[in-house]
């Protein structure tokens, strides 16, 4: 709703009251124009504000009501009433002014922002564009660069930039309503005429500024199409009338209101949100478990992944103990810390944080902290050890965290005598750029833990998800699976580029070879050697393509073996003009190494289309990711899908791959894993998961249906 009440006599003030972020439900908007009416056609009103409650202007449309069938008075009418209106009308604006909220305070005559208030145009992100005249009016009050810089990337602005772009008029630190008051008050009398947005001239854009624009998006957008649309908005209000500009934005929104994209990234918006409410199989949950708060940080191994994580705790504003027993590796790790730290300063025009980390050797420093996050390499010898004696060092009440990405982190928690203050804190390379972390709950983890785990991700800025512990816990167990399936590919007739190739056309960022390449080939290397499947630990009495009893590709092993580990050694997949060089080209020499390869194990090269590769990569991981909500490693669809998004480069615009599988069927998802099962019978993880099975036998719900066809999470190995 929207309150409404008279200050000083002859200022109509209308408050938007829709808790928590004063989004335009359909109830709100009915009220706006209510309040807006009235305050126009009362005599003793000669000026009106526009505020919302509790700090926030208005968070925009309400998204929920996308789903149905849009109801109550239209935006565009509201807003097109408020600029025509006879009387100055103030937006004051708190905390955010986003989408439809930045429009209705576009169609005001002024806007004064305090400023800490954020304004913005994120329609893009949930796959729409701002067609409450958004991309017609920001052109006319910004110019048309900056106005198509927001509108297609959909960033937030903070008041002084927006002071500076002219979105708003005046940024204040006092209280923002009061300040918009007293000026509604001091232009009374003013000619409006210039402040109707509508009726501005637009000046000329550059040359070619679309042409460019548009250019950098369709190699940007990986395939969404909102951005696009975007372009095609600003366009017209550059080239069009209003009115024509207003008509035009209007049919692009109706095309992209009810498509896949929207849905799914909607969908993402909900889904980011709702992992944060995680919950574990003993019943504790975020509702009732209380996080403890975070002063001293300390962060053991200073490699890549340590660097990261010690980066990002000091640009939360929290102090680190960064420990490294290798000299050699602390004096890098220190450095590279410091010029990364120096950099954001520079960025931000700020003093660097430096002082807010002591590097050191010794163990015995970490004794007074609250949290240590162990980032040593992947060997649970080593990690057994350190955390065997942290359970000695540290004080009582300090949680003890472990960096990995697969490991059991119930073994690593038996060696302490504080299991319950154990958690796996699974960061993503690198850690102070990449947003996923996997906070990992063992068999003993205390709610507290976990809760302090998760809101240490949400201080560093990160998309945090509980998930229970099982070998690779989500992200990686699935990925196996459709790293496994590009190879096997490779043996029956495909190419890298081939494979790279679909999936990039799919939306990911970067085909999987190219992934492979960029990490080093020696990264899964070293994982299949302790997994048993390559190196001294194998069983040579199987046939070379199967390992464990089931098929198995040494392709990559090979690689390895001959010093191709990626860019690294500019060659891998591909071939490099130079070690560490990033742009990928065919190699020859890696298809002829093909061709040896399949005439020696007596494997036929076929032509493999598209649509195999997508269904064999995909559909692989998508069936693991029924396997890990069966077995309650995941609490829900959305913790699969939001790991994905976040950590693996899944296109955002498709959802995550739990919500493309409800895309594409169900039952197409089953019928054509049944077919690849068929086809591959040493392949287990083709065979439908019984959730998959589960969900089809029962009408194939939609996704938000599945949690009831789940059974309680619970940790697993
Ligand atoms: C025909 C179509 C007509 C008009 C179209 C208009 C275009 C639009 O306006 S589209 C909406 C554009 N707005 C946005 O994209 C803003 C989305 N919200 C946010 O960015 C953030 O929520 C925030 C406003 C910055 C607040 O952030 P924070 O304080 O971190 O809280 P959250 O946890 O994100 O949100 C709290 C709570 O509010 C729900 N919510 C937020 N925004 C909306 C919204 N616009 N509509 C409906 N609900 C919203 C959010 O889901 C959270 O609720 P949960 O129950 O916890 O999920």
């Amino acid at each position: 709703m929207a309150k409404y009440s008279r200050l000083h006599g002859s200022v109509g003030l209308i408050s938007l009251a829709n808790p928590p972020v004063n989004a335009l439900s359909s109830v709100v908007r009915h009220a706006i124009s209510e309040k807006v009416a009235k305050a126009f056609r009362d005599p003793e009103v000669t000026c009106v504000v526009i505020c919302g409650e509790n700090g926030v202007f208005c968070g925009g449309a309400d998204i929920r009501e996308f789903a149905s069938t849009m109801r109550g008075p239209p935006l565009v009418p509201m807003i097109d009433a408020i600029e025509e209106g006879e009387k100055p009308v103030v937006a004051a604006i708190e905390g955010v002014a986003f989408g439809g909220g930045l429009e209705l305070a576009l169609g005001c005559h002024y806007r004064i922002a305090h400023y800490k208030a954020r304004v913005g145009l994120p329609e893009v992100t949930l796959g729409l564009l701002p067609a409450a005249g958004g991309t017609q009016r920001l052109p006319r009050l910004t110019g048309v660069a900056p106005a198509l810089q927001l509108i297609t990337t959909g960033r937030h602005v903070a008041a002084p930039e927006a002071l500076k772009l002219g979105i708003v008029d005046q940024v204040t630190e006092q209280n923002t309503v009061e300040v918009a008051v007293q000026f509604a008050k001091s232009v009374v009398g003013q000619a409006l005429h210039n402040r109707r947005l509508s009726l501005r001239q637009l000046s000329c854009p550059p040359d070619g500024l679309f042409e460019e624009t548009m250019a950098q998006i369709k190699q940007r957008a990986r395939g969404a199409v909102a951005p696009i649309a975007c372009v095609q908005a600003v366009k017209a209000a550059a080239t069009l009338p209003f009115k024509a500009g207003m008509d035009k934005e209007r049919d692009l929104m109706a095309t992209l209101f009810n498509s896949g994209q929207a849905k799914a990234l909607q969908y993402s918006f909900f889904a980011q949100r709702s992992v944060a409410k995680w919950n574990l199989p003993n019943g504790a949950h975020s509702g009732i478990s209380k996080a403890r708060a975070v002063h001293r940080a300390a962060v053991i191994g200073l490699g890549t992944m340590g660097r990261g994580i010690v980066v990002s705790l000091v640009r939360a504003g929290i102090s680190v103990i960064a420990m490294e027993t290798n000299e050699k590796q602390l004096h890098t790790g220190k450095k590279m810390v410091i010029a990364i730290l120096e950099k954001d300063a520079q960025k931000h025009n700020a003093a660097p944080r430096a002082d807010l980390v002591h590097f050191t050797e010794r163990l015995s420093d970490l004794s007074n902290v609250d949290l240590v996050i162990e980032a040593v390499y992947e060997d649970m010898v080593l990690k057994k050890d350190i955390f065997k004696q942290l359970s000695m060092i540290c004080k009582p009440d300090a949680f003890l965290c472990t960096n990995t990405s697969a490991l059991n982190v119930d073994e690593l928690a038996a060696v302490t005598g504080r299991p319950e203050m154990v958690v796996g804190m699974h960061f993503f390379a690198p850690a102070h750029v990449m947003k996923l972390l996997e906070v990992v709950y063992g068999q003993h983890s205390s709610p507290e833990a976990v809760a302090t785990a998760m809101q240490l991700g949400k201080r560093l800025g990160k998309v945090s998800v509980a998930v229970g512990n099982c070998p690779g816990f989500v992200g990686n167990r699935m990925m196996k699976l459709y790293v496994e399936q590009a190879h096997f590919l490779l043996e029956e007739g495909a190419t890298p580029e081939q494979v790279d190739e679909a999936l990039e056309e799919f939306g990911f960022a970067m085909g999987i070879f190219k992934v492979s390449d960029l990490s080093g080939l020696d990264v899964g290397w070293r994982v299949r050697k302790e997994a048993g499947l390559t190196g001294a630990g194998v069983d040579w009495k199987e046939p070379p393509r199967r390992r464990q009893g089931r098929r198995y590709s040494p392709l990559a092993d090979l690689l390895c073996e001959k010093g191709h580990l990626g860019q690294k050694t500019s060659r891998g997949w591909y071939l490099y003009e130079k070690p560490g060089g990033r742009d990928p080209k065919p190699d020859q020499g890696l298809h002829s190494f093909l061709v040896e390869y399949r005439s020696k194990y007596g494997l036929k090269a076929r032509r493999i289309d598209k649509d195999e590769v997508l269904e064999r990569c995909l559909f692989s991981l998508i069936n693991e990711g029924f396997c890990i909500l069966d077995d309650g490693i995941a609490s829900g669809p959305e913790d699969v899908d939001v790991i994905y998004v976040h950590g693996y480069g899944w296109p955002r615009h498709r959802g995550g791959p739990m919500f493309y599988a409800d895309m594409v069927g169900l039952s197409k998802v089953l019928e054509r894993l049944e077919f690849y099962h068929q086809a591959h019978p040493d392949v287990p993880y083709l065979k439908p998961s019984p959730l998959l099975r589960k969900l089809v036998r029962n009408g194939s719900p939609p996704i938000r249906e599945w949690r009831e066809f789940l059974k309680r999470p619970h940790s697993h190995l």
